[in-house]
């Protein structure tokens, strides 16, 4: 991929779309990466927060025996050959008996490649609200409550952090509208937007193996890079072609993801914006040296790219990735 092809690869990538997987720049330590499988080694998790215009969100009784009676938001487990917007999807229709379409991803959550969580932001286009006559394994009622008076008892009470990521996001937009894009993935990994920046200027490091292309990290799931959550493979790239203790690295958000769900492609890529900077403070006009040939840092030059990149690095204006 020339610098052209490059640029067409950023541009996708920060348009929230997804581009093919074809290999790994870096991968963990010993043994040959294996597929993941959903229920084997990992397990998705979908949760949908929806607001509607009188400021209410919509609650589901859980039915579970270890929280039978508790609050939560729709959510659940995903199922292999699903597409997580499908997973989402159903489980809001048998939870709370609504169909709905996703507005856009609201975060992802980590502990580590085997846990991993997906927020929408949902709206209802149909369907019934289950009421308790309706109660079965799935829930025992759905309803709308005021956003600041959500009914109790909880299931957990991180619905409330997620209630507000929400309404803030219905109040202005933090970032643009993103939903996952279908495309085949066999383990989990990220494809890295990693920038340096210096008085209006940015570069982004590129791997060199075949085509220039935005550099791929696999995930592994040995307890070491568990610990490290996802970001533990980031930082093994990163290690890989640069001198670390002189620099900082933060992982900003996502700005896409990509994962298929059929023919027993349960893996995905999470598109990630990370900032490199030299932790001493002085003019670094340069970004860091890069030892060995497998990348190199291009000079974004393509000024509607560098804005871009740039706003989305000052505003923050990313889907949060947490652990
Ligand atoms: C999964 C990740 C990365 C984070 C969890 C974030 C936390 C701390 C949640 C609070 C505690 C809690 C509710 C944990 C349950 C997580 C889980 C396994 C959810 C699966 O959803 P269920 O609603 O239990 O599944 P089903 O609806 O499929 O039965
Ligand atoms: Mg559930």
């Amino acid at each position: 991929m020339a610098s052209e092809g490059l640029a067409g690869a950023l541009a996708t990538v920060l348009g929230g779309k997804g581009l093919l997987v074809q290999s790994y720049d870096s991968e963990p330590a010993g043994k040959p990466l294996s597929p993941v499988r959903l229920r084997k080694n990992v397990c998705y998790v979908v949760l949908a927060v929806f607001l509607n215009e009188q400021d209410e969100v919509l609650m589901i009784q859980e039915a579970k025996k270890e929280c039978r009676g508790t609050w939560y938001l729709p959510a659940g487990r995903m199922e292999p050959g699903e597409t997580i917007v499908e997973a989402m999807q159903r489980e809001v229709k048998e939870e709370a008996g609504l169909l709905c379409e996703p507005v856009t991803l609201l975060s992802v959550e980590e502990r580590g490649a085997c846990w991993i969580r997906f927020v929408f932001l949902a709206r209802p286009t149909g369907g019934v609200l289950k009421t308790s006559k309706n109660a079965d394994a799935e829930s025992l009622q759905a309803g709308w409550y005021p956003r600041v008076s959500l009914p109790t008892p909880l299931r957990a009470h991180d619905v409330l952090h997620l209630v507000e990521l929400g309404a803030k996001f219905c109040q202005q937009a933090m970032h643009p509208l993103i939903l996952p894009q279908e495309l085949p993935c066999r383990v989990v990994c990220q494809r890295l937007v990693a920038t340096f920046t210096a008085v209006q200027s940015v570069w982004v490091l590129v791997g060199t193996a075949g085509t220039p292309h935005l550099p791929i990290t696999a995930c592994g799931f040995a307890s070491v890079e568990q610990r490290g959550g996802i970001k533990a493979a980031i930082l093994r790239l990163l290690q890989e072609c640069l001198t670390m203790h002189n620099l900082a690295v933060e992982t900003k958000g996502l700005l896409g993801l990509q994962h298929l769900g059929r023919d027993h492609l349960d893996g995905l890529c999470l598109n990630v914006l990370v900032t490199v900077a030299f932790r001493n403070p002085g003019i670094q006009d340069e970004p860091p040296k890069i030892r060995g040939e497998n990348y190199f840092w291009w000079k974004v030059l393509e000024e509607d790219l560098q804005k871009q990149l740039l706003h989305r690095l000052q505003e923050s204006s990313i889907i949060p990735l947490s652990r």
